[in-house]
């Protein structure tokens, strides 16, 4: 579980200090670590293909690590060259470089690196904390325009351990070791063309030393997408237990029992949207949903989705939802409301908000919520997730813009009380609950969760409108907003990577994606 906490550069060095306080030698972490590191870089760089290995070494530890890859990659027969171009050095990283000389190794120019078949990037960790300037910049300048495969220690040179910003300039890597904890500049969107792959890499902390730093309410978790495939009657070992798809039945249950979910969504303009939500409800396993059109759309929704009761609401000249038929709010365990609703349909956000149970609001229901003003949900006393991109985001949340998305989502999640569920490349969801395996007795706490792994094939109008449908049927069916918000995210994405790989990432329209999330559940919980 601890080894899924997102950390800053201050608590991973109070971490670590612990450690050596407590009698490990820095020089022998620093062995261990590295011995990790190389033993993984021959696994993903192969001797066969990656013979010769340019070292580009810093002042500090990380240039420490990469001295000790280098001798170890040296001893196993591979071509080492080591780039070195500061004259200060921390005295462990010192010592480590006078026996990689006294080995035999070289110490080049930088010119003689362009011919390495991999470089690795030892030049800075999580000790970053000024803009890289002058000749170091266009070292690594030049370092990014040669095309070979590099493999970052801990962080790409240049990337900010907390915000994940660019210092000056940064290495852009193929490969990211992240060393013992997630750092937390590794999650910012805009570090996603540098990192290239991240894995990291588990140097045995002990569990009580991060428990005694970062407390028992710690708040940046990275979701492990893994957990999410199983039976929550298996062990859970990293996201809620009752995040896990797909959910289990009672044997005797019937469809009143498996959660009753109204949609309310849809316009003459946006019908398609009212239909991919639709889509992504069905897709849940909820048991029964009723879907609130225009009337205009109701046959074509009918057609598509048989299972569904379709209500058709009046609608306004221009086939908006004008206001909904005497429909009984207390009756659904969830609503899911906004897809395609047209900016006209302000009174039918105004009633749902009053409904007593949890709500969904994305896409035009966020957008007509920003109009009428936030305060709007402290008149809520069930769930409330609001699934908003960066653009309607900063409407709803327009003082909260300039914060990086971690801090802001966070923050809109404390302020309202509702899951804010972030959506991006890198999706973040924040929202109050108790820690997933903890007891009944820990108190609820803010806490903000990010999905790793997601596909651009996601960037077309319609993905987050499956998003919606998915993350109602899974309310209706009992999970809290938090798990729902997790678990619809992450099966949503890990759909959409698997379709990619085997329709290429133009393939992955949202239709294809509503109608392949149970195969691909299916394949993956066998
Ligand atoms: N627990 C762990 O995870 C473990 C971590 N380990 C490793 O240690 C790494 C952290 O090491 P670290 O603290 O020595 O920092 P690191 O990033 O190597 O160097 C910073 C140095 O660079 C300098 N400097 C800074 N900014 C600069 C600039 N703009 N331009 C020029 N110079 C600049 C600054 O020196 P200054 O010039 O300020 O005197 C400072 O000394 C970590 O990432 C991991 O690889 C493992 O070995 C063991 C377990
Ligand atoms: N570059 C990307 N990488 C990964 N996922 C993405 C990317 N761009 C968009 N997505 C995902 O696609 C969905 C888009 O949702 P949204 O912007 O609401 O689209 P729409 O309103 O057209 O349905 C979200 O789940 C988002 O996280
Ligand atoms: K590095």
């Amino acid at each position: 579980m601890l080894n899924q906490v997102i950390v800053t550069a201050d608590r991973m060095r109070a971490i670590e200090s612990l450690m050596f306080a407590a009698g490990m030698p820095v020089a022998a972490l620093m062995e261990k670590v590295a011995g990790l590191i190389a033993r993984r870089l021959a696994e993903i760089y192969p001797i066969a293909t990656y013979r010769r290995v340019g070292i580009l070494v810093g002042s500090g530890h990380n240039g420490g690590d990469a001295l000790v890859v280098a001798r170890e990659l040296w001893h196993r027969g591979r071509e080492v060259r080591v780039y070195s171009p500061l004259a200060k050095h921390k005295p462990l990283t010192r010592v480590h470089r006078c026996y990689a000389q006294s080995l035999g190794i070289p110490f080049v120019d930088l010119e003689e690196l362009k011919t390495c078949d991999l470089i690795v990037d030892g030049l800075f960790g999580f000790g970053l904390e000024r803009n890289i300037q002058g000749e170091l910049a266009g070292i690594i300048d030049k370092v990014n325009t040669w095309g070979i495969p590099i493999l970052s220690i801990d962080l790409p040179s240049g990337i900010h351990t907390d915000t994940g910003a660019v210092m000056g300039v940064a290495i852009r890597a193929t490969h990211t070791l992240c060393l013992g904890l997630w750092k937390r500049g590794l999650f910012a969107e805009s570090t996603l063309s540098y990192v290239g792959q991240v894995e990291r890499l588990d140097f045995d902390i002990p569990e009580f030393m991060v428990r005694q730093v970062l407390g028992d309410a710690h708040a940046e978790w990275r979701i492990d997408p893994k957990q999410i495939f199983r039976h929550s009657s298996q062990s859970s070992r990293g996201n809620p237990a009752s995040s896990c798809l797909p959910i289990p039945r009672a044997i005797t249950t019937h469809k009143y029992q498996v959660g009753h979910l109204l949609l309310i969504v849809g316009s003459q303009t946006y019908g398609g949207a009212a239909l991919l939500a639709s889509l992504g409800a069905k897709a849940s396993g909820v048991g029964m949903l009723t879907i609130a059109v225009p009337n205009s759309l109701r046959l074509m929704v009918l057609a598509q989705v048989p299972d569904a009761l379709i209500i058709g609401c009046p609608e306004t000249d221009r086939g908006a939802i004008a206001q909904l038929p005497e429909l009984d709010l207390h009756k659904y365990q969830a609503i899911a409301c906004g897809c395609g609703l047209s900016l006209e349909a302000k009174a039918i956000v105004e009633r749902v908000i009053k409904a007593p149970c949890p709500l969904v609001l994305d896409a035009d229901g966020l957008t007509l919520l920003a109009s009428l003003g936030i305060d709007r949900l402290k008149a809520r006393s069930q769930a409330t997730i609001l699934t908003p991109h960066w653009g309607e985001f900063s409407r709803l949340f327009p003082e909260l813009k300039l914060e990086d998305r971690l801090t802001a989502v966070q923050r809109a999640a404390s302020q309202t009380g509702a899951t804010i569920l972030l959506k991006g490349a890198r999706t973040a969801i924040s929202f109050c609950d108790r820690l997933a395996t903890s007891s009944l007795e820990m108190p609820e706490y803010q806490q903000t969760w990010v999905n790793p792994e997601s596909t651009p094939a996601l960037a077309r109008g319609g993905s987050g409108d499956v998003l919606a449908g998915v993350i109602g049927g899974l309310l209706a069916q009992g999970m809290t907003g938090g798990n729902a918000a997790i678990a619809a995210t992450v099966w949503h994405s890990q759909t959409a990577i698997w379709l990619a790989k085997q329709r290429t990432e133009m393939g992955v329209d949202p239709l294809i994606l509503a109608q392949n999330l149970l195969s691909f559940l299916a394949h993956k919980t066998v």
